[in-house]
């Protein structure tokens, strides 16, 4: 089985892949001796993936580190200077480009930030947005205003706001569709009216994909980009 490990700025999370599905993975109990390699992304630093790599080492257990590259398959990178897009994203583009083959996608993942990514239906990511996360949208106005609070029991709906905490929350959710409503018109062809794939990851992931019909939420999509990077990648 392979340990996939995903880093990112607030947490770290693993799972194990076997048999073509993922299994959650204790990342204090690993189970070394089943595990043939082990694949990580990782946004920022972590003294807990060290030691898990240090782990690996002793049990003599090869370890990658995935990348951006500005190519990988037909998936071609936005950015010039593509060691600067997160790796995150560009896994979370592998995963929508391989989960839907020749279709337009719009892949956001919805965690601590939120990203916004734009990929045509021929594989091209037309680059994309890096927008606070609902939660830090929200705190940044209560940390910095007088009299904006919020009274945390309010939810985020797609509505007007009617009191302080309403209009807080919601106006973080709409300002989140409204992005995502842009990214749209990136996609939008006259000609051919295809059909674009709006694909939702991350902890608020799937109170967004609720408004958008027919769009998916998949909490895997990132450890399913990893899987297919290695598979995709000439590691050796
Ligand atoms: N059901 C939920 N489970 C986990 N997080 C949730 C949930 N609902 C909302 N959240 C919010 O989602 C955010 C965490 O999302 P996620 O796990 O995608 O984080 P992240 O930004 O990817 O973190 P990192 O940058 O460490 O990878 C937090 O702001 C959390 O409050
Ligand atoms: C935007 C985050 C923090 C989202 O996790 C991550 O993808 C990141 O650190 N990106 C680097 C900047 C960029 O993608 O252009
Ligand atoms: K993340």
């Amino acid at each position: 089985m392979r340990l996939l490990i995903d880093v990112g700025n607030t947490s770290l999370k693993a799972v194990l892949w076997h048999n073509e599905q993922a299994q959650p993975a204790d990342i204090n109990d690993l189970p070394w001796l089943q595990i043939t390699e082990v694949i990580y992304a990782c946004v920022g630093r972590s003294d807990l993936l060290n030691d898990v790599l240090a782990q690996a080492a002793s049990n003599n257990i090869i370890c990658f580190e995935a990348k951006v590259t500005k190519t990988l398959g037909n998936l071609v990178c936005a950015y010039e200077h593509v060691a600067n897009l997160g790796i995150d994203r560009w896994l979370a583009l592998i995963a929508g480009f391989t989960l839907y083959p020749n279709t337009a996608c719009i892949v956001v993942d919805a965690g601590t930030a939120t990203t916004i990514d734009v990929l045509n239906s021929e594989g091209l990511h037309l680059g994309g947005w890096i927008l606070p996360g609902l939660d830090l949208m929200t705190s940044s106005l209560t940390q910095n205003t007088q009299r904006v609070f919020d009274d945390g029991k309010t939810p985020f709906t797609n509505e007007l706001g009617k009191n302080t905490p309403n209009g807080l929350k919601n106006g973080a959710l709409v300002a989140t569709i409204g992005a995502i409503e842009q990214a749209k018109l990136h996609l939008t062809d006259k000609k051919t009216e295809q059909k674009v794939q709006i694909i939702f990851a991350g902890g608020y992931g799937l109170l967004l994909q609720q408004q958008f019909e027919g769009s998916i939420f998949d909490s895997l999509l990132v450890m399913k980009g990893l899987n297919y990077w290695y598979e995709l990648t000439e590691t050796v």
